[in-house]
């Protein structure tokens, strides 16, 4: 569960990202994040990371909790919390964010081989992980003779090989033509199908009308959904 509790963010140059937002996201949903460009999407993502936190005064407070013991506030996580809270979620950015230096199968094994993973554990985590986004033959290949669409793929699959409660997309098919959007698009939905909780910050029209899934949208900073807790 994430709650934000009258959070607003101000950058240091005064300019107020986020207003006074509250909201609510339940285990296993999935949630897009939509708004026009400089809205406050990123920084919203940003905040559920601990990446930024709220202003220290009358700032609010992010809550994100997974089960009873693992529960995470902005108020009072320390850096050692937020790399735990990370270890218990997946990021996508639109850029995918590959190490250009290694493979496939390195760069989805990378986060497991940081924890000490043992070989076989790890081996059958990245297999499975591959398999999920559809691009296990590719396990050797360099990221730079990847598509753009296979790129996405593998970075969701880094996201998805620790088997993470929450995944957080900044506009993951930004870059990419609309097969391959969907195409990502409907990866997502797996991911959430199988209880994996999906915030998805998109511009695509596409995904979010005629969708089941909730909406949520912000302008200027400012959430319009006022209806959520
Ligand atoms: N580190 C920063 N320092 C100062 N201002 C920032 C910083 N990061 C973001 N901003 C400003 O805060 C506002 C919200 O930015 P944010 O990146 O959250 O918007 P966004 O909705 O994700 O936009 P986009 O769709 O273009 O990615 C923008 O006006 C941006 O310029």
């Amino acid at each position: 569960m994430i709650q934000f509790l009258h959070v607003t963010k101000t950058y240091e140059d005064n300019w107020k990202a986020l207003c006074d937002v509250t909201l609510r996201i339940n285990q296993g949903e999935f949630v897009f994040l939509t708004g026009h460009s400089g809205a406050g999407k990123s920084t919203l993502l940003k905040l559920i990371y601990m990446d930024e936190r709220p202003d220290e005064f009358h700032g609010g407070e992010v809550m994100v909790q997974f089960n009873k013991d693992l529960v995470f506030d902005t108020k009072t996580a320390t850096e050692k919390q937020v790399q735990e809270l990370r270890r218990h979620m997946g990021i996508v950015f639109q850029d995918f964010k590959l190490l250009p230096d290694r493979n496939v199968f390195e760069n989805v094994a990378l986060a497991l081989r940081i924890t000490g993973t043992p070989e076989k554990q790890l081996n059958s985590r990245v297999f499975d992980a591959l398999a999920l986004v559809g691009i296990s033959q590719k396990r050797l290949a360099m990221p730079y003779t990847l598509s753009g669409g296979e790129q996405q793929r593998v970075a969701i699959a880094r996201a998805m090989v620790h088997n993470p409660y929450l995944i957080l997309a900044d506009e993951p098919t930004g870059n990419l033509d609309p097969e391959n959007a969907n195409e990502v698009f409907r990866i997502f939905k797996e991911i959430n199908a199988r209880g994996t909780t999906v915030l998805m910050a998109t511009h695509n029209p596409d995904f979010y009308m005629n969708s089941p899934f909730r909406r949520l949208t912000l302008s200027h900073g400012v959430l319009q959904n006022r209806d959520i807790l």
